[in-house]
């Protein structure tokens, strides 16, 4: 939350040069409060498992919101019972009416398959055009991220030579930026992907900053410079024991896998893998929620474009 202080007091100039959120007090005065709607598009096998980890972020916020599931119609999951898509879930056709504060839209292990063959691939265009025009603001989660910074921009994903898959130290690029305050310079998130992205083709994107990345794992986090989108390559939102999940299930159906880089200690799967990357997960979502949705977003959604402007 922003804090409200006197102009004068010395820490008003010092925070405000440093980024943090200082709130006039007209400002304070006239914004008006209500719930933030967020809709979150899960495209991931274990539904409940993805819908838990990223409400469990959503939820550390003093913040109320109002959650959506969406599911796509064009594909039918098997992973996932029907009565909890039946009760839980609706589709963009119940939802395209609506107007939304926020929307994530998850990884998918279809990384391999160009993105044309994946079967929802045409009615998920569809979601991210309505997107630009009817949701503030949009955070795009590993397949998600490149699907959407190939259906935006044109930026490609490429195979890698062996999977990443581990636990991979990231640095921030650039200072004060609103979506990674509060950051640790360098801090830790999951990876587990046969793809990556091109620094240089995301590059060539004026409206597209890169604000953190990896030595081994690459760019990392991507923002539309108006923080209308956000594109984050990592699983931040992954449990403790998710890596150790994929990396059995993979053993036991005899493919190729490597342990985990930098999870299990001593790399013996074992042992607990100690969990580091808790941290800058509540914080990612936290600064998301706060500062481009809850800040930002028009108090009437009805007033929302794509070219509304942070109401800040
Ligand atoms: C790059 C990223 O974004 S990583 C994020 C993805 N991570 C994960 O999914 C981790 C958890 N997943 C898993 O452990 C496995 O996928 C399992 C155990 C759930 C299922 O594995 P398998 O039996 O080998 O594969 P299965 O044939 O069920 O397909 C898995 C999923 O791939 C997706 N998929 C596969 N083919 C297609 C296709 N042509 N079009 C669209 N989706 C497809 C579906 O989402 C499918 O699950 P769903 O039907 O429940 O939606
Ligand atoms: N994280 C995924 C990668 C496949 O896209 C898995 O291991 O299932």
């Amino acid at each position: 939350m922003p804090i409200k202080i006197p102009d004068s007091l010395p820490a008003s100039r010092i925070l405000e040069n440093e980024n943090v959120f200082v709130m006039t007090e007209y400002r304070a005065l006239h914004q008006d409060i209500r719930p933030l709607k967020i809709v979150i598009l899960n495209l991931m096998p274990k539904k409940i498992e993805t819908e838990t980890q990223l409400l469990r972020l959503l939820g550390n916020s003093p913040i109320q919101v109002d959650i959506e599931l969406m599911q796509t119609k064009s594909h039918t999951p098997k992973n996932t019972p029907s009565e909890h898509l039946f009760k839980f879930y609706k589709t963009f056709d119940d939802l395209r009416g609506q107007r939304f504060d926020g929307m994530i839209i998850t990884g998918a292990p279809v990384e391999q398959m160009a993105f044309e063959e994946v079967e929802y691939w045409d009615e998920l265009c569809e979601i991210m055009e309505w997107s630009k025009q009817n949701v503030y603001s949009t955070l795009h989660i590993c397949w998600g991220a490149q699907a959407g910074l190939y259906y935006h921009y044109g930026v490609n994903k490429y195979p890698l030579d062996e999977k990443l898959f581990g636990i991979f130290q990231h640095r921030l690029l650039v200072e004060n930026h609103s979506i990674t305050r509060g950051f640790d310079e360098l801090f830790y998130v999951p990876h587990s992907r046969h793809t990556t992205v091109s620094r240089r083709e995301i590059d060539r994107c004026p409206e597209l900053e890169i604000l953190a990345s990896s030595k081994e794992a690459g760019v990392y986090m991507v923002g539309r410079r108006d923080g209308r989108q956000f594109f984050i390559t990592g699983h931040s939102e992954y449990d403790r024991d998710t890596l150790s999940q994929e990396y059995f299930r993979d053993l036991e159906k005899g493919l190729p896998i490597h342990i985990p880089e930098n999870y299990f200690p001593h790399n013996d799967p074992k042992q607990k893998p100690p969990y580091t990357w808790r941290g800058h997960a509540n914080l990612l979502y936290c600064n998301w929620l706060n500062y481009y949705v809850y800040q930002t977003t028009p108090y009437d959604l009805e007033e929302l474009d794509e070219n509304t402007p942070p109401t800040v």
